[in-house]
């Protein structure tokens, strides 16, 4: 397993979030996390991330023991972020962005900005406008692509589809598909919009008040009794 998540705990002072969370993600999978509003999918990533202090259990990545790691370190051995609400910088430009994820590898910058445009031909016809011109769906594309230039092998995406017009969603699944099947990268998605974390995720797990509840395949999403039951939204 390439990341292996036992018992995870943390929360904000002294308010428990999450419960003990525990997964496994192999090499080049694709996973998504299904929970409504508040059930502890960002506190879950920014746990990943190292953002928020484990009160328990471990993270391991390759079987390294990461759980008490700084993020820079957690960011040095592959894993990247693509926060939710993007955090782009909204008064540098597109190409600044890009460059602002590349600093692992100052050297390589121009190359490294070049080859993660040929995924986004949409970014390319935008470089010089600034980040916070950007609509919502080009801004998560932004995002999608910076995190990209850090060169990550295990992404960590945070609801991608907040707030975003349908026509640009199709986009970014198109590029997600893409990252998917071709690049080898390993994702984990974090969600609450049930037809994009279908069409995306190879196995997907349900999250309800902090804990890992039960797994599903994509396929079961079509039944709104499930959903109903397990996830508490309506279809
Ligand atoms: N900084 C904070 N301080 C205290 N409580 C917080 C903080 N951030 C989040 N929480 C609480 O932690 C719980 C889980 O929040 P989290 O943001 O992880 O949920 P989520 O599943 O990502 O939901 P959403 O879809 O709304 O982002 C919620 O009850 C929320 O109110």
């Amino acid at each position: 397993m390439m990341l292996n998540v036992q018992g995870l705990r943390t929360g904000y002072g002294r308010i428990p979030i999450l419960n003990g969370i525990s997964f496994a993600v192999r090499e080049g999978e694709f996973i998504g996390i299904l929970g409504h509003n508040g059930m502890g999918k960002t506190t879950l990533l920014k746990a990943l991330m190292g953002f928020l202090p484990a009160t328990g259990g471990h993270v391991r990545l390759d079987g390294a023991d990461l759980t008490a790691a700084e993020p820079f370190r957690r960011a040095r051995l592959g894993l990247g972020y693509v926060p939710q609400g993007r955090e782009i910088f909204p008064g540098l430009s597109v190409h600044d962005n890009l460059r602002m994820g590349c600093s692992k590898q100052a050297g390589a910058e121009q190359d490294i900005i070049a080859e993660v445009l040929e995924e986004f031909p949409r970014l390319k016809r935008l470089l010089d406008r600034s980040g916070g011109a950007l609509s919502g769906g080009e801004q998560q594309l932004l995002a999608i692509a910076r995190c990209l230039c850090g060169k990550p092998r295990l992404i960590l995406l945070d609801e991608p589809t907040e707030g975003i017009q349908p026509s640009i969603i199709d986009e970014i699944v198109e590029v997600l598909l893409r990252l998917r099947d071709y690049s080898g990268l390993t994702m984990i998605l974090v969600e609450q919009n049930l037809d994009f974390i279908a069409a995306l995720s190879k196995r997907i797990l349900i999250i309800q008040k902090g804990a890992i509840t039960r797994e599903v395949q994509p396929g079961d999403l079509g039944d709104p009794s499930l959903v109903g039951e397990f996830i508490g939204i309506t279809t």
